[in-house]
């Protein structure tokens, strides 16, 4: 049977999925006349029935909330489908907390947290916006990883869209099934997940977790986020062998093969939802997609400009305590793959935007990958995004290995995007911090396990005296007396805010002068005491604050790139702006309100009929 034939027949026998809006317009009248009496339970069968019952897998998840009034659960047919007690937004959070906390193993946290959102998705934003420090570890790096080596066997539910090599023709038709409107979708074909490898359509946690973040800390919809999984085969035999795998069961397809499923995707997607942003996310090679459809679409790649644009805003925080000038920093970077030579690249702008010629500020970088420091004269075929950072000032010698590199070069600035945990040793932390005052030391590979050191060994073996960031959370700890909080360096302070701005701007592109403005942003974004507390990263907790500062200095790039359609925002000043922003944004604590004002002034027109 053809796919449009499918689509027919599945029209015909089935009823379609009703939108919360078009439920609620066929309105119960007698159950919302009625409920105004008492908490005592009418009955729910008093409720007419003109159509066919609510079934519990077509209401919205959003729609069980047991913090819902009486007369809120008759208008959504909900009533008599969860417990009769109407609870406080504070003790839902208790509950959910206990349950978390009698788990015994993270996933076992990352399953109760999934069947929270597909069972009350509000209830789960409203845990997730409290408890954002507690919980991201849980819902992204480093619990993510797992979830992702483990997606097939723990597999229970869908969560987002599968599209397999073999629908290549007839994507533009399957994306019709998903049955909301989409503004952000974030895509991966699986093959770079994390530091953990090509894992196939085991990827999916991934776009699952980043959409949960733009929820909490832009406050994007949830209904309005995608996840979007691409099943072009995997060279991971192990996985091919497994029999719970969940994805087909060919090796990767070409570069070629790619190039084409990809272009039919993007036309796609923008088809269906133009305007729709695309978050490229954990490809193993992203450049070409990169190249080819950022100036055609909205579309960004997280790894190589959301790692960049964090990492500068944590920079420049850096640079302005550590004191040493951009032309007096040498940075050694281990690990140039996508995200290192996303961040060097980042940082060459920011240190031209400082007074460097691009050639001085290209010169600051020393890359190394699996085969020792990157040279012209190294004798192999460097891949195309190497080429930038090649030195062609080593005198003919070549540097092996990370040690030999750092004695070498005698770095400000040790980056670790490799994926290789463990890589800065004790004695390559004690050297940096035997050539330098105050060594900036990123090891940014996720998830935990890949980290390149631990926080508590960059204190220890520095003194205490090390600028940190790593890209999974590492706990606080007490050293001499005081408390010390390790800067987290993760694109999730803000891709948020890349892909709301975008949204919000209608922008037609995401261009690099935005992508820039978002770690400007960031950098921007600290209060008077966490500058005091000499932090490079805003509190954690304070994401959601951060996310519409980086908005705004996103959407204001886009204005001045001239790549916006959503003119009126032109003439906001920045006060206006900033305002606009916070009331675009989906707020779980308020969600459930609006349904309630909605019965209310429903039941307060029809009294005066
Ligand atoms: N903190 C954050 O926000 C982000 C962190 N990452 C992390 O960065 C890591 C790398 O990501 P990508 O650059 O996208 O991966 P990639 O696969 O493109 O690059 C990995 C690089 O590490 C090098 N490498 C591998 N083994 C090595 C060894 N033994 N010695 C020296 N170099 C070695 C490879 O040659 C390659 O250049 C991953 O763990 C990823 O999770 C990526 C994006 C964002
Ligand atoms: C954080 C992220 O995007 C990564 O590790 O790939
Ligand atoms: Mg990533």
């Amino acid at each position: 049977m053809s796919l449009s034939s499918a689509r027919v027949l599945r029209t015909l026998l089935k009823r379609p999925l009703p939108s919360t809006s078009s439920r609620r317009a066929s309105i119960h009248i007698s159950s919302i006349m009625s409920s105004s009496a008492s908490v005592a339970p009418a009955p729910a069968a008093n409720i007419t029935q003109s159509h066919p019952p609510a079934v519990s897998s077509r209401q919205s998840s959003a729609d069980y909330d047991t913090a819902y009034p009486i007369e809120v659960r008759k208008y959504l047919r909900t009533y008599g489908l969860t417990p009769p007690a109407v609870e406080s937004f504070e003790t839902q959070e208790k509950r959910c907390l206990q349950l978390l906390e009698n788990k015994q193993n993270p996933i076992d946290k990352y399953q109760y947290l999934t069947h929270l959102r597909n069972t009350n998705v509000n209830l789960f934003y409203r845990l997730l916006s409290g408890n954002v420090k507690e919980i991201t570890p849980v819902i992204y790096t480093p619990t993510v990883g797992e979830a992702c080596q483990r997606w097939s066997e723990l597999y229970t539910q869908p969560e987002g869209m599968y599209l397999s090599f073999s629908d290549k023709g007839n994507l533009h038709s399957i994306i019709q099934n998903w049955p909301h409107n989409v503004e952000i979708t974030v895509v991966t074909d699986g093959s770079r997940i994390l530091g953990l490898g090509d894992l196939g359509i085991n990827g999916m946690g991934i776009p699952v977790g980043k959409l949960a973040l733009y929820t909490a800390c832009a406050g994007i919809r949830p209904d309005a986020t995608l996840p979007l999984t691409l099943d072009l085969g995997t060279s991971n035999e192990q996985l091919r062998n497994d029999p719970l795998y969940l994805g087909s069961r060919r090796d990767k397809v070409t570069a070629d093969e790619e190039r084409e499923f990809l272009d039919e995707l993007m036309a796609a997607l923008t088809e269906r939802w133009p305007g729709i942003v695309i978050q490229y996310e954990d490809f193993k090679n992203p450049f070409p997609s990169l190249e080819r459809y950022q100036n055609t679409y909205t579309m960004f790649n997280d790894d190589i400009q959301g790692t960049g644009a964090v990492i500068l805003g944590g920079f420049i925080n850096g640079v302005k305590q550590s004191k040493v000038a951009a032309a007096d920093q040498r940075a050694v970077f281990f690990g140039a793959g996508s995200a290192g030579v996303g961040v060097a690249k980042q940082l060459v702008e920011f240190f031209m935007n400082e007074g460097l010629t691009e050639d001085q500020a290209r010169k600051c970088f020393w890359l190394v990958d699996s085969k020792g420091l990157i040279t012209n004269d190294r004798g192999d075929k460097l891949a195309e995004h190497k080429l930038y950072f090649s030195r062609d000032d080593n005198e003919g010698k070549q540097y092996k290995t990370l040690e030999d590199v750092i004695e070498y070069v005698k770095p400000t600035i040790l980056m670790g995007l490799s994926t290789i945990g463990g890589a800065f040793t004790p004695e390559i932390i004690k050297r940096m911090a035997e050539l330098n005052k105050m060594p900036v030391i990123f090891p940014l590979s996720n998830p935990s396990s890949k980290s390149e050191c631990t926080f508590e060994d960059a204190i220890k073996y520095t003194e205490g005296r090390v600028l940190f960031a790593s890209g999974s959370p590492f706990p606080a700890l007490e050293y001499n007396g005081k408390t010390l909080e390790p800067g987290q360096g993760n694109n999730m302070y803000v891709f948020p805010g890349i892909g709301l701005g975008a949204i919000l701007s209608k922008a037609v592109n995401v261009t690099q002068s935005m992508i820039y403005a978002s770690g400007k942003a960031l950098s921007e974004s600290l209060l008077p005491e966490e500058i005091e507390q000499n932090r490079m990263y805003p509190d954690i907790r304070r994401i959601r604050e951060v996310s519409v500062v980086v908005t705004c200095g996103v959407i204001r790039a886009a204005q001045k790139a001239g790549v916006d359609r959503e003119l009126g925002l032109r003439n906001m000043d920045d006060k206006a702006l900033t305002e606009y922003v916070q009331k675009r944004m989906y707020d779980p604590f308020t969600e459930g309100k609006k349904v309630q004002d909605e019965v209310k002034e429903l039941a307060s027109h029809l009294s005066k009929l």
